[in-house]
């Protein structure tokens, strides 16, 4: 959410959401920079956010806001710090002793916006550049215009591009989240996009409205039938009794399939912890 939209900062402590990114960037008007930079890190710093991860996106290496917004959200210590337009191993390097010199505790960690083609090309790299690096960010708008592309239902000009994002991701060990939907009022493209989303591997999904929270909640849990299959599954294996393979619903039923079907289930059990509270 814009850092400048106090209604916004206000509304977050209120939804049902696993994480908001305090924005500086591209949602902040150059005159209003200041004023929102102060404002992130007072929110980022204020306690009143409850379980909710807390991060503050930095304008990007290079602009006129970039230090002093590094510096502040550095200070604030919150969650994450999300930087866009990461293009390379070396600027990871740079922002993370940029965080260092800054003071930025150490549970600070370093969220890399992927949108661009030379960030794409050299995603693994990037994944791999820091143990501070916890989280892909992709950045579907900034990744669009540069490949001269356009949005259309399905994603089919980006799927390489994703693809390729969730392969470093996957590979470093590192989290990654789906792009946003512009179109606000579209429902039916923004459920088809998230379960697109959730389909190909990613974690979750970035959201520009609270319109949009409930739908990408109920995309990303695992449903009941699913949770009920992993329940199953795992059953069908143990009773096998020490058989390296079963059946179970027809379907053949291995090792990695139960160790599928235990992720799915901690996932279900985070999320019922979660409603708890
Ligand atoms: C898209 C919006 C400009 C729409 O704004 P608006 O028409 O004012 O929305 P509503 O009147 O429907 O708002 C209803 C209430 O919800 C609050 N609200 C609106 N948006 C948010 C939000 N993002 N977080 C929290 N709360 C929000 C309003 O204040 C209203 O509250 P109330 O009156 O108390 O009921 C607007 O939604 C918006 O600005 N969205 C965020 C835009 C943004 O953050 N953009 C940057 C991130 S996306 C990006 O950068 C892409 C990436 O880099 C890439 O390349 O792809
Ligand atoms: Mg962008």
């Amino acid at each position: 959410m814009p850092s400048s939209n106090a209604k916004a900062l206000e509304k977050a402590k209120t939804l049902p959401i696993d994480a908001v990114i305090f924005d500086l960037e591209d949602a902040v008007a150059p005159d209003a920079k200041p004023a929102a930079r102060e404002a992130a890190a007072a929110a980022a710093a204020s306690g009143e956010y409850g379980r909710r991860t807390l991060t503050i996106r930095v304008n990007g290496i290079g602009t006129e806001w970039h230090d002093a917004d590094l510096a502040a959200a550095a200070q604030a210590g919150p969650d994450a710090v999300v930087v866009p337009k990461v293009n390379s191993a070396a600027e990871v390097a740079q922002l993370v002793a940029g965080l260092e010199k800054h003071g930025a505790p150490d549970h600070t960690r370093l969220w890399a916006m992927i949108e661009t083609p030379v960030a794409i090309l050299d995603a693994l790299a990037i994944a791999r550049a820091s143990e501070r690096l916890s989280c892909f960010v992709m950045g579907t708008n900034d990744l669009v215009k540069e490949l001269y592309a356009e949005h259309v239902p399905g994603r089919a000009p980006i799927l390489p591009s994703l693809h390729t994002a969730l392969l470093a991701a996957r590979a470093a060990g590192i989290a990654i989240l789906d792009g946003v939907y512009n179109d606000v009022k579209d429902t039916d493209g923004f459920l088809a996009e998230c379960e697109q989303g959730r389909q190909m591997g990613f974690d979750g999904k970035t959201l520009i409205h609270p319109g949009q929270v409930e739908g990408a909640n109920t995309a990303f849990a695992p449903s009941e039938r699913a949770v009920e299959d992993a329940r199953g599954l795992i059953q069908a294996f143990e009773d096998g009794q020490g058989s390296g393979v079963v059946t179970y619903n027809g379907r053949m039923v291995e090792n990695l399939h139960v160790e599928s079907a235990r992720r799915t289930l901690s996932i279900h059990e985070a999320i019922q912890a979660l409603a708890s509270q």
